[in-house]
């Protein structure tokens, strides 16, 4: 793969193995700090979407662990998440209060206006306003007639259940026209509220990176990549604009 993907790549979709969810990790972060310097080296700033879960998770902490950590221009970096629990900040269940303690705590240069958290229970009163201001935000930093930055990596862990951000399968959000944002109720994987970027923020990525591990996973993997009904799979849906990566252990593509 070139380093920077031209429009040779577009609309390329790739699957990588890798033996374990450790390597895994380590290979989505060497990956993902590739990327920011190429982008870096044609332009700032640059719009990441973080995840939460534990593969997710994990390839933050390998960032941080990473040599290369460092030559990335972090004050360059814009943080968005494409999901969150609906608790108090700072609470140890936020994909927020996780991404910190693996990563972003680790990042000095990292300007905190460039981490844009999506706002706690504590600060919102409803999962719906905490969308609504999030959406708010996302716009302020859209070029012209978009809602959503272009994001140049969106990170997204997958659910047994084929679910990516809190887009989990029969849901009324899979089907929700014209937000960028949406509260979630009655979540499967709790806690039961949170809240998400909707398909439309997801497809406005350039990349799109589905991360998942274990073999909990390889059958929802098997219908994503077969393209399943994204209201049964929402991972079916997953499309970069200029390439979609799945990243995967041997377990998870087991199927
Ligand atoms: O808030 C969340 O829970 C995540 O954003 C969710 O979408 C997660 O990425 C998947 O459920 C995979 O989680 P695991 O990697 O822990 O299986």
């Amino acid at each position: 793969m070139s380093a920077v993907d031209g429009p040779d790549h577009a609309h390329a979709r790739l699957v990588v193995v890798h033996p374990d969810a450790t390597v895994l990790a380590a290979g989505v972060a060497s990956r993902l700090l590739t990327r920011l310097l190429d982008l870096q080296s044609l332009r700032r700033p640059v719009h990441l979407v973080l995840t939460g879960g534990t593969v997710g998770i994990a390839s933050l902490a390998a960032v941080r662990e990473h040599l290369v950590r460092d030559a990335v221009d972090w004050t360059g970096v814009h943080l968005w998440w494409g999901d969150e629990r609906f608790l108090p900040g700072g609470h140890p269940d936020r994909n927020e209060t996780q991404a910190r303690a693996a990563l972003l705590d680790h990042l000095p240069q990292l300007p905190a206006a460039n981490v844009h958290a999506m706002p706690a229970s504590d600060d919102a009163s409803t999962p719906e306003e905490s969308a609504g201001r999030y959406a708010a935000q996302l716009a302020e930093h859209a070029h012209a007639d978009a809602v959503v930055p272009a994001f140049d990596v969106l990170l997204l862990g997958m659910g047994p259940d084929g679910h990516v951000a809190s887009l989990f399968p029969g849901h009324a959000v899979l089907d929700v026209a014209g937000a960028s944002t949406a509260g979630v109720h009655g979540s499967p994987k709790p806690p039961p509220e949170r809240v998400t970027l909707t398909f439309e923020s997801l497809h406005a990525a350039r990349q799109a990176w589905v991360v998942a591990a274990g073999a909990e996973k390889a059958e929802a993997v098997a219908s994503a990549l077969a393209g399943a009904d994204e209201h049964l799979t929402p991972a079916a849906a997953v499309r970069g604009t200029e390439r979609t990566l799945w990243l995967l252990d041997a377990a998870a593509a087991g199927r």
